[in-house]
């Protein structure tokens, strides 16, 4: 039969070249070609099927999700897959497993703060995947403090080993993904114990499994940590539990790069800053911020999508009733999250760019740019999963009922996305760290210290702190000018009084923790700014293809006015906006949308997700949801027979008893 598509009067309507816009998104011609390659082959794989996991139950998918992770590895080592191209399958697999530590900390963890040797040995094994490991850093009482961690590695000194020890329940490590069933080996972070003084949290490879018959090792205690939030969804990983009792491991299994432990139990501090214990967290925390993108962009494709079919009121003489997306109210729903999905695809470039900047930096032993790396990893991955999973919740809304089916593919997308507001950092701890670090900025104002990167805009207080904007019209708000100015105002206005009314606090703690939700809204601002500076800069750099400009500079134009709508408060209550230039940016901002609305199919066609990735009836690329929506609903389970299961035993005597009573 021929295919018909549905959404082609959409697509025909697009201002600018598609194809174009494929690579800005992938970043480059050759991360489109991979990706495109990549998602193909998993896309054509029926091994990679995924239409059923909301059914299976919690063994059936997690063997699944294990066939899946080794056929995908058997794949990656046939094709002779470079890492790059690796990495992008198991994107495009879409399933939550422990390949994803293995793969996404342990290797990073080992990368960044092992020795030469310790790399030597074990990553050797770790890119072979001769061992599989995890990084198991949380306990069951403390996640967030990871300096208030209880597991000890205590140095005994007759033996040449550290004991490693869960002394309390609280100590048992918990949540660590690829732990429960899978992992051999650990990343686990432990309180260094020499000579009974504590020296802190320090990172430790730890042997769990036996690599014969995969049972734990002496003294391991260890397992799965049960269901989580949703059918399917992050149930595909084993977080898990483990204990330790005296377990023992060589000395050189602690990892030297920040600090070590000589033959004679001698602690020795490296020059580098004890914080890099910290950074495979840094690493994660950028690629998070990708992710962000990639999670919204799925989610905002179905729904752009669907509001392009999807037909209610307004017939004409009997003509078709009005596309809801052309209600100004689900444009001004969706269009902001569409451009929010292109907004943290460029912060997540720039943030790519800063985090091997710091990276070089760090092995030419020059540390300076490591509090502002840290500062934008943890405040970018807090702004960009907030928005992302309130973003997919929104989006499920916008497709109104069938949003609710796990065939519309939004449900699941939600539950696996949502937890990402609290791993690598809790949204809320990481924003208040980005405060410290503003609290910090703010302090040096005055004194001289030339401010740069993010906090550059600083540099420039006196005009910040009393300039009013100059926006005269409706068009004055597409200037990058007028949009950067109200943003690094409200941004320092807001630092600057949180500052001020710490230091009217006993004393800065006090005050700190006082002042912490305004701090959290001003470390909120600042990131804002981020996204949008970046969102410019990537516009004002070398943009090829007909009509890309045009419609990027819109979306980041609705990206910045739709926060400024938002946040209104407190442009406002900062004085750097006046009531009537917040009425001209919402004139403009509804102009955006009308010029957005023709070319919305075509821009979340140009994300290039196959319909296999996307998992969703609703936002299949052809468009044809009603047949596809009613044929799926007879593949339910429930539908195998028509009377179900339960019928006679539960059914039936309320009926009877009805009838029953009904000749009485
Ligand atoms: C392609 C691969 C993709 C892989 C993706 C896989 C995804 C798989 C899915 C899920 C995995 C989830 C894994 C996890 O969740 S692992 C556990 C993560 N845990 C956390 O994130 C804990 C959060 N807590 C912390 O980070 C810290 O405890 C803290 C909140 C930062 C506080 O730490 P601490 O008490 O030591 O710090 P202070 O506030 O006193 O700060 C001391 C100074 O250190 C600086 N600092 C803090 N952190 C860092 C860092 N990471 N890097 C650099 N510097 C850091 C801080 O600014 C202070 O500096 P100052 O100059 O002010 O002294
Ligand atoms: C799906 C999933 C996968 C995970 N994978 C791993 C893994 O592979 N390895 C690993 O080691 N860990 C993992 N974790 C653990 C994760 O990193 C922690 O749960 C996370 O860091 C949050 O810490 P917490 O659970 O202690 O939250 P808590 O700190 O207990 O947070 C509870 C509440 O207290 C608030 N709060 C806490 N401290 C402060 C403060 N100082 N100021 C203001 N408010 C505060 C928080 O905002 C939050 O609202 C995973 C977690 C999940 C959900």
């Amino acid at each position: 039969m021929e295919e018909v598509d549905h959404l082609a009067h959409e697509r025909n309507k697009a201002q600018f070249d598609v194809e174009a816009m494929k690579i800005v998104w992938a970043g480059s011609r050759h991360a489109f070609e991979v990706s495109d390659r990549m998602s193909r082959l998993v896309a054509s794989d029926p091994a990679f099927r995924k239409d059923n996991r909301a059914t299976l139950s919690r063994k059936e998918l997690f063997k699944n999700t294990l066939r899946k992770a080794a056929y995908a590895w058997k794949r990656i080592v046939e094709l002779h897959l470079s890492e790059e191209e690796a990495s992008k399958l198991r994107f495009f697999v879409d399933e939550p497993a422990y390949t994803d530590l293995h793969w996404g900390m342990f290797v990073p963890a080992i990368k960044g703060q092992g020795t030469d040797e310790q790399h030597q040995k074990w990553l050797t094994l770790a890119y072979k995947m001769q061992i599989i490991g995890c990084y198991a850093q949380t306990e069951l009482g403390h996640g967030s403090n990871v300096q208030g961690l209880e597991t000890t590695a205590t140095f005994d000194p007759k033996s040449d080993e550290f004991i490693i020890h869960s002394p309390t329940l609280t100590s048992s490590k918990w949540w660590p993904g690829g732990l429960g069933k899978v992992s051999t080996h650990a990343v686990i972070y432990a309180r260094l114990i020499i000579d009974g003084r504590d020296h802190g949290v320090h990172g430790f490879i730890v042997q769990l499994r036996s690599l014969d018959d995969h049972l734990p090792l002496p003294g391991i205690t260890i397992g799965d940590i049960g269901m989580k939030f949703g059918n399917g969804a992050y149930n595909t990983m084993d977080n898990g539990v483990l204990q330790f009792n005296h377990v023992r491991i060589p000395r050189n299994q602690m990892l030297m790069r920040v600090s070590q432990v000589t033959r004679e139990g001698k602690y020795v501090q490296s020059d580098v800053p004890r914080q890099l214990v910290y950074g495979t967290m840094v690493y994660v925390r950028q690629t998070i911020v990708s992710d962000a993108s990639s999670a919204l962009s799925r989610a905002v494709c179905v729904a752009v999508r669907y509001s392009a079919v999807r037909r209610q009121f307004g017939s004409q003489d009997g003509g078709p009733e009005t596309q809801v997306i052309d209600y100004k109210t689900q444009q001004s729903r969706l269009f902001p999250l569409l451009a929010s999905a292109y907004a943290f695809r460029f912060v997540g470039e720039w943030l790519k760019w800063l985090y091997m900047d710091v990276t070089k930096r760090l092995q030419a032993n020059e540390f300076s740019t490591l509090p502002e790396a840290h500062a934008c990893t943890a405040g970018l991955k807090s702004l960009t999963t907030t928005a992302t999973a309130d973003g997919i919740e929104e989006c499920r809304k916008l497709c109104g009922g069938h949003g609710y089916l796990c065939s519309s593919g939004l449900p699941e997308l939600f539950a696996v996305y949502v937890p990402a507001c609290t791993y690598e950092g809790d949204n809320t701890v990481l924003l208040l760290q980005v405060a410290r670090f503003l609290m910090k900025t703010v302090s040096q104002l005055g004194s001289g210290k030339q401010l740069v990167g993010t906090t550059a805009y600083m540099q420039r207080a006196e005009h910040l702190m009393q300039c009013t904007s100059d926006v005269r019209s409706a068009e004055d708000w597409l200037k990058p000018s007028f949009i950067l100015e109200a943003f690094e105002a409200r941004a320092l206005r807001l630092a600057v009084t949180c500052a001020k009314n710490i230091s009217k606090a006993p004393n800065p703690e006090e005050g700190f923790s006082q002042l912490s939700p305004d701090l959290a809204e001003a470390a909120v601002a600042h990131c804002q700014l981020i996204v949008v500076s970046k969102f410019i800069d990537k516009i004002q750099g070398d943009i090829d293809g007909m009509g890309l400009k045009e419609q990027l500079q819109a979306l980041c134009g609705i990206y910045a006015l739709s926060l400024l709508h938002k946040h209104l408060g407190e442009f406002l209550s900062t004085g750097c906006i006046t009531p009537k230039q917040a009425a001209l940016a919402n004139e403009k901002l509804r102009s955006l949308y009308a010029k957005v609305r023709p070319n919305a199919v075509a821009l979340v066609d140009a994300f290039n997700y196959t319909d296999h990735f996307l998992g969703s009836i609703l936002g299949r690329y052809d468009g044809n949801v009603y047949p596809k929506l009613y044929e799926e609903a007879w593949k339910d389970p429930l539908n195998d027979s028509v009377v179900p299961d339960g019928y006679h035993e539960y059914v039936r005597p309320l009926l009877k008893q009805q009838l029953r009573t009904a000749k009485l």
